[in-house]
């Protein structure tokens, strides 16, 4: 079937037609304008926790890379920030350009990063994630920027293991990894109600944008060019522009955790 994706005749101009939500009033990602951010100062500093040993694989899902984490414990969580209650970190992955002027999913003031990371967490007042999927508040979305720089030493380790998951629909196992040193040095951020960016689009997103960014080097990102959105038995189709644009803002505002 006409699977989604990003390619001419399946990519984010299409979603709508399976996924009218497409056009909601919550959609992601979003132009971030600093200067129209509002500074709540009832914003509390974002507390990531994050336990290595919940880390499990890393897995080539024909959209992205992913690396999962066990999330049958509060082992991994974020707390305050814009959020009450504790969420579970389930999942990271990114989206990256097939050149170095694009492939963040949010922009800021217009500018396009190379990539981004998304930590994605779902909250523990639901059963599980796919019950906290579908809810207002159910997943908080942690977007950090990958920008231009020197090597990212902990960005390698995720690197390494792609050659393992080249096609689509492949994994291997990746245990022992800390997300705390993809992290940015400071955690000040922007946040909003938003959504997912993929289908099923789902309106259950708090995003929170980190504004620092953390470094990629031009050969790290050839390394995320060299995977495959088809599998091995299909035509070799690069994973590249694996990003949707900027929605309407529509009826929200942007908060800014610092002034
Ligand atoms: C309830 O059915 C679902 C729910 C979620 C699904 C999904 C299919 C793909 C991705 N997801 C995701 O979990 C997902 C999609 C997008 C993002 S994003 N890019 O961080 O907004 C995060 C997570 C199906
Ligand atoms: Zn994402």
């Amino acid at each position: 079937p006409n699977e989604w994706g990003y390619g001419a005749n399946n990519g984010p101009d299409t979603w709508h037609e399976k996924f009218p939500i497409a056009n909601g009033p919550r959609q992601s990602p979003i132009d971030i304008v600093p200067s129209e951010a509002q500074y709540d100062p009832e914003l509390r500093p974002l507390t990531l926790r994050y336990d290595p040993s919940v880390s499990l694989d890393i897995i080539n899902n024909g959209h992205s890379v992913q690396v999962t984490f066990a999330d049958d414990e509060d082992k991994s969580t974020l707390t305050r920030g814009p959020v009450t209650g504790t969420y579970r970190l389930k999942q990271f992955h990114f989206h990256w350009g097939s050149s170095d002027d694009k492939g963040s999913e949010h922009t800021v003031d217009g500018k396009l990063y190379p990539a981004e990371l998304h930590l994605v967490h779902w909250n523990t007042t639901y059963p599980n994630f796919g019950e906290a999927a579908s809810k207002s508040d159910g997943l908080a979305v942690v977007g950090v920027f990958l920008e231009i720089g020197n090597e990212n030493p902990q960005l390698q380790k995720v690197l390494d293991a792609l050659e393992a998951i080249k096609a689509k629909a492949t994994q291997t196992t990746f245990a022992n990894f800390d997300p705390t040193l993809l992290l940015p040095s400071t955690l000040d951020y922007w946040t909003y109600d938003g959504s997912l960016t993929t289908p099923p689009l789902l309106e259950s997103v708090t995003w929170i944008v980190c504004k620092k960014s953390i470094s990629v080097s031009p050969a790290q990102m050839e390394k995320f060019r060299g995977l495959l959105f088809s599998t091995e038995e299909e035509p070799e189709c690069n994973m590249v522009d694996n990003y949707r644009p900027p929605q309407p803002l529509k009826d929200r505002k942007v908060r800014t955790s610092s002034a």
